[in-house]
């Protein structure tokens, strides 16, 4: 491969085998990746590369890592591959989305148990009819997370979309007509929230055999917001960047239980 230089070394991460630990928490902000590494205990910074930002440190003695996958399916496939070829193999993806299910407020946290495939990454690796799905026990994990700390997280599906205005301001696209269809039948089926990244992320996770969960900050609701109920924007990530933490520790636990017991 012309793209893997030295000893192993990711074109795009700018990391190598030993960098990282199996357990990779993934933003989409680079600047979310200090605010995650400060739940670790002596993290420090690995690499620093386009919009991927890598930090490893340790969650109750296991080594762990966070790195940032900028905006979108095709950024966070490379993130990815790259990390899996370095050894990750159990990944959460920490973000930020917009509520579409009117129980869903600003504030709230979302763990998708799976995501819609409305973006164009997902389909370069498999066919439309194969479902984006969150890995069973990653969802369990992230769920406990939010009992522990005692976060009552909405888990559904979510939409994954490239286009951030087509799901602020479908009616001024040329495509609007198939925008607003869609958007109202994701509504009438339930869908959580929308965000950018995860279909991809669990199409390529099943592909790569490694397992991969998300949960999300909702900024805001634009249907509350339509329907004329209360809608507060918040931006603060804290409570997903606890619950993503604090599923990686249970992740870590069961392992570590399940070793014990063969
Ligand atoms: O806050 P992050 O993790 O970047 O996630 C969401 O925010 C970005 C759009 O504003 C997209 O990446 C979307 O998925
Ligand atoms: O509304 C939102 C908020 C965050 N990310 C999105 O994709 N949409």
């Amino acid at each position: 491969m012309p793209y893997v230089e030295e000893a192993g070394l990711q074109y795009h991460l700018n990391i190598r085998p030993g960098d990282v630990g199996r357990y990779v928490i993934l933003p989409g902000d680079p600047k979310r990746c200090k605010k995650i590494a400060e739940h670790f205990e002596r993290a420090e910074l690995v690499a620093d590369s386009r919009e991927y930002v890598t930090y490893t440190g340790y969650l109750d003695g296991e080594k762990v890592s966070v790195t940032s996958t900028g905006i979108g399916g095709p950024s966070a496939a490379i993130a990815l591959e790259e990390l899996v070829k370095c050894g990750a193999d159990t990944f959460i993806r920490v973000g930020t989305c917009g509520g579409m299910d009117l129980d869903v407020r600003g504030g709230d946290v979302v763990v998708a148990t799976g995501s819609i495939r409305a973006e164009g990454t997902s389909r370069e690796y498999a066919p439309i009819e194969f479902p984006a799905v969150a890995d069973l026990r990653v969802v369990n994990a992230l769920m406990k997370a939010g009992e522990n700390l005692g976060y009552a997280c909405h888990a559904g599906v979510v939409q994954s979309k490239d286009s951030f205005y087509g799901q602020h301001n479908p009616e001024l696209m040329p495509v609007a007509g198939e925008l607003l269809s869609k958007w109202d039948a994701w509504l009438k089926l339930g869908c959580k929230a929308s965000e950018m990244e995860s279909a991809a992320l669990f199409i390529v996770a099943s592909y790569l055999r490694v397992r991969c969960g998300a949960c999300f900050l909702a900024v805001a609701n634009q249907e509350r917001e339509k329907a004329g109920l209360p809608n507060p924007v918040v931006h603060d990530t804290e409570a997903a960047i606890k619950v993503g933490v604090e599923a990686i520790r249970v992740l870590i636990k069961e392992e570590r239980e399940k070793n014990q017991t063969v």
